[in-house]
């Protein structure tokens, strides 16, 4: 892809897969985060930043990987983070050779708070390495991304100053991140219409926005920015990012196609101009939030804006009433729009495969033979049990047996676990270990949770402590699906796994595996052969 008109519409820059994996837990390993790639690209996103490829070797193949497989000529640009530094460039600029639309983005902190504590630097330092440090990016790549980090905080005219350098040096766009989430919208208009006043040849680069969620303020920072010229946003799927995360990219994109008059005079257009305001195809939104919330292990709150559960659920009297009679009364946008699927009941246990597959197909689901197998025989499994099986079942199976399963990690095979208010919770457990024991085990808990995973424990034996357990209901009624997410610790990181069952315990015992799997394949990587040289030095 290319941006020829930058000031047309609104780049999305999407940092789900760098900034969104600093949330903590959400670790993804190379294929989760190829699956992700991919699956922005068919959103349409123009820029993927894949990671921060100097950070650890896992970082560095995931940018690679995503640069060979995602960022063909006519895919989007993808990016590498790099702080101001060669080791960070060079191994930024390796990783992103195979991509047609390389862009390394380089930073260094402007504030002085930052100069003082941080970096330790005087302004002089940090202008000179900011400086160098762009003209060395650009003797890799043509497209250089400059952020003075915690720009919001920075004194404008020193900001205005490292602004006119980077540009000087060749920066292609310079991106104004709100680092800690401090600015008020207001605050954030005034700040670009400095820049935008006072730095020269300001137009002439693609300028861009970095809005953090510390007040709550991530989207309505970003939507101000654009009021005062901003073209590009960097953002992420369901907001998720360091602490309380970034703006999210489906606020941001439906904000600007809902309120498309409001927007269009800040792009020189008339009110009524129809084209669209970004290149996203907002119909892949809810796929590309439940992966994403699917595989980093960060759960959706219900009434998060777009893609929360409760996003288009009408609840009241009078609410229902007005949307019978005409649905306008209570919705500005249609559920359609963002690809979620209407809870319509259309597959039983009595449906066959060419039912299954074409749903399937209509809720945006292209499987190969071998997944369609797996997500049909478990369906008929769950459809033994539950007499009804809508939309979000369906996907729930899928994405469940569909997804990317850890090399070489535990299976289980059996579990049985018997509780009750007069017996002691026991838990009987076999599972196949990665070179193909099959060990069994059993013991008593607190309850039944707590006897499956201390049995798994036990077979398993990896040291993790669980920080966190959550049970959500995928529909309404007694023989719903219950979607399992777990987080494990084990030092300083963070692992989480999920599984959907009809019955919550063997859901629980499938999604604290799926964790643990994680957690052994990190373990695995951290011990690599002596050969394997993934950065270079
Ligand atoms: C606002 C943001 O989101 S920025 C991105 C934040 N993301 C991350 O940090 C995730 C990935 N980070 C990492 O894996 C590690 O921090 C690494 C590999 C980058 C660096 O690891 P280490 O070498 O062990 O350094 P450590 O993390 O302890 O400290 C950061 C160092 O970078 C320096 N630094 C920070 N920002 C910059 C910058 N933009 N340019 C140059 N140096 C910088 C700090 O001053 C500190 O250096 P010091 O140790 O000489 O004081
Ligand atoms: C690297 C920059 C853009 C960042 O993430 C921040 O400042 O929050």
């Amino acid at each position: 892809m290319s941006i020829e008109s930058p000031a047309d519409r609104i780049i999305i820059f999407d940092t789900t897969l760098r900034d969104g994996e600093q949330s903590p837990g959400a670790t993804l390993n190379v294929q989760e985060k190829l699956a992700i790639a991919h699956q922005l690209a068919l959103l349409g996103v123009d820029v993927i930043e894949a990671g921060f490829a100097v950070a650890s070797p896992g970082d560095f193949q995931a940018v690679k990987s995503i640069a060979e497989q995602v960022g063909k000529p006519d895919g989007p640009i993808i990016c590498s983070l790099a702080r101001a530094m060669r080791q960070d460039i060079q191994a930024a600029a390796e990783a992103l050779k195979p991509a047609a639309h390389p862009r390394i983005h380089t930073m260094i902190s402007t504030s002085d708070i930052h100069l003082k504590y941080q970096l330790n630097k005087s302004r002089s330092e940090v202008l000179a390495i900011a400086a160098s440090m762009i003209a060395y990016a650009k003797s890799f790549v043509d497209d250089v991304e400059f952020s003075p980090m915690d720009a919001s905080r920075t004194e404008p005219e020193f900001l205005y100053q490292v602004l006119e350098i980077a540009i000087a040096n060749g920066a292609t766009t310079i991106n104004i991140p709100d680092t800690v989430g401090y600015c008020t919208p207001k605050e954030m208009g005034n700040l670009i219409q400095g820049i935008r006043a006072n730095v020269p040849n300001i137009d002439q680069v693609i300028l861009s926005v970095h809005t953090q969620n510390d007040l709550g303020l991530a989207t309505a920072n970003a939507l101000a920015a654009i009021e005062h010229g901003v073209r590009q946003v960097e953002c992420t799927i369901n907001g998720i990012g360091e602490r309380a995360g970034n703006a999210a990219l489906e606020e941001i994109v439906m904000a600007l196609q809902v309120r498309k008059p409001f927007f269009n005079p800040f792009f020189g257009r008339a009110a009524d101009a129809e084209a669209p305001l970004t290149n996203i195809k907002t119909q892949e939104i809810y796929k590309t939030s439940a992966l994403v919330s699917q595989l980093t292990g960060m759960l959706i709150q219900p009434n998060k804006a777009i893609v929360g559960a409760n996003a288009f659920a009408h609840e009241s009297g009078i609410h229902q009433d007005g949307i019978i009679k005409h649905r306008q009364t209570y919705e500005i946008m249609e559920a359609a729009s963002i690809g979620l699927p209407e809870n319509r009941i259309v597959l039983g246990k009595h449906s066959g495969r060419n039912a299954f597959r074409t749903r399937l197909k209509e809720l945006g689901f292209e499987l190969n033979e071998a997944d369609l197998n797996k997500a049909f025989n478990r369906f008929k499994e769950v459809a033994d049990k539950k007499k009804e099986m809508s939309d979000w079942d369906l996907e729930a199976i899928v994405r469940d047996q569909t997804q990317i399963q850890v090399e070489s990690g535990f299976q289980i095979e059996h579990i049985q676990v018997i509780c009750g208010d007069c017996t002691c919770p026991t838990a009987t457990i076999t599972i196949v270990t990665p070179d193909g024991k099959i060990l069994t085990d059993a013991t008593v808990g607190t309850g039944p949770v707590d006897a499956v995973y201390q049995v798994i424990n036990r077979l398993v034996q990896i040291p993790n402590q669980l920080m966190e357990f959550s049970v959500q209901s995928v529909t309404a009624g007694i023989d719903a699906l219950g979607t399992v997410t777990v987080r494990v610790g084990h030092e300083e990181r963070i692992f989480s796994g999920q599984a959907s069952d009809t019955d919550i315990v063997v859901a629980a015992a499938y999604a604290y595996m799926n964790a643990l799997n994680r957690l052994y394949r990190y373990l695995e990587i951290q011990r690599p052969p002596a050969d394997s040289v993934l950065m270079p030095t």
